[in-house]
């Protein structure tokens, strides 16, 4: 099986002062999917921080990772700049049409700047989430319906 994970990121997740729904709704959703998914790793915001968490799992052998948090614009809210320092490829149409299904949601959905990206030549698909159960749920429908394609056309998929 294809090994993916989950990376929340979310200052009050990592603290302990708010349970982590969005992670597990993630994970779900690659387990249901057929991907060998650990439960989320939860880190606080900052561009280091999800440079280390992704950094880690590629080092793991993971082949897919998807992150939900910090892709706002508040200060803190460095998840696309932590994951710019990891992806060597950018695939801008997975972010484009996250964001094209939250702004339908609602106007605030556009306000994501996630990035999705491969890491050459680990063979391993990122894409950012926002943090919100919400966005998790209209998102990661469109993660999966392309990420078998692109883990193949990477050559890193064993399915
Ligand atoms: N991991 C999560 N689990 C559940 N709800 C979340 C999670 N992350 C964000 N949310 C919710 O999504 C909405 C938007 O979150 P936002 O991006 O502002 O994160 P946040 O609340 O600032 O997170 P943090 O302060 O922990 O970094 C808020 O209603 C927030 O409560
Ligand atoms: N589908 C969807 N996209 C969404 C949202 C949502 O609830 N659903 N929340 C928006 C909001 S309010 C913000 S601020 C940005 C970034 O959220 P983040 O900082 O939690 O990653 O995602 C946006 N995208």
């Amino acid at each position: 099986m294809t090994r993916a994970a989950v990376v929340t990121v979310s200052d009050r997740s990592a603290a302990g002062s708010r349970t982590d729904e969005s992670g597990p709704l993630a994970v779900a959703a690659l387990r249901e999917a057929g991907f060998d998914c650990a439960d989320a790793v939860v880190v606080p915001d900052g561009a280091d921080s999800v440079e280390r968490a992704l950094t880690a799992e590629v080092v793991a052998g993971v082949k897919l990772i998807v992150t939900t948090g910090g892709t706002g614009v508040s200060p803190r809210d460095q998840t696309p700049e932590g994951t710019a320092r990891v992806v060597t490829r950018h695939i801008p149409g997975i972010s484009e049409e996250l964001r094209r299904r939250g702004a339908a949601e609602k106007p605030v959905g556009m306000l994501t700047r996630g990035l999705a990206g491969v890491v050459d030549p680990h063979g391993v698909l990122v894409v950012n989430l926002p943090g919100s159960p919400g966005g998790v749920a209209s998102g990661m429908p469109v993660v999966v319906s392309v990420a078998r394609h692109v883990l193949d056309q990477l050559g890193g998929s064993d399915h």
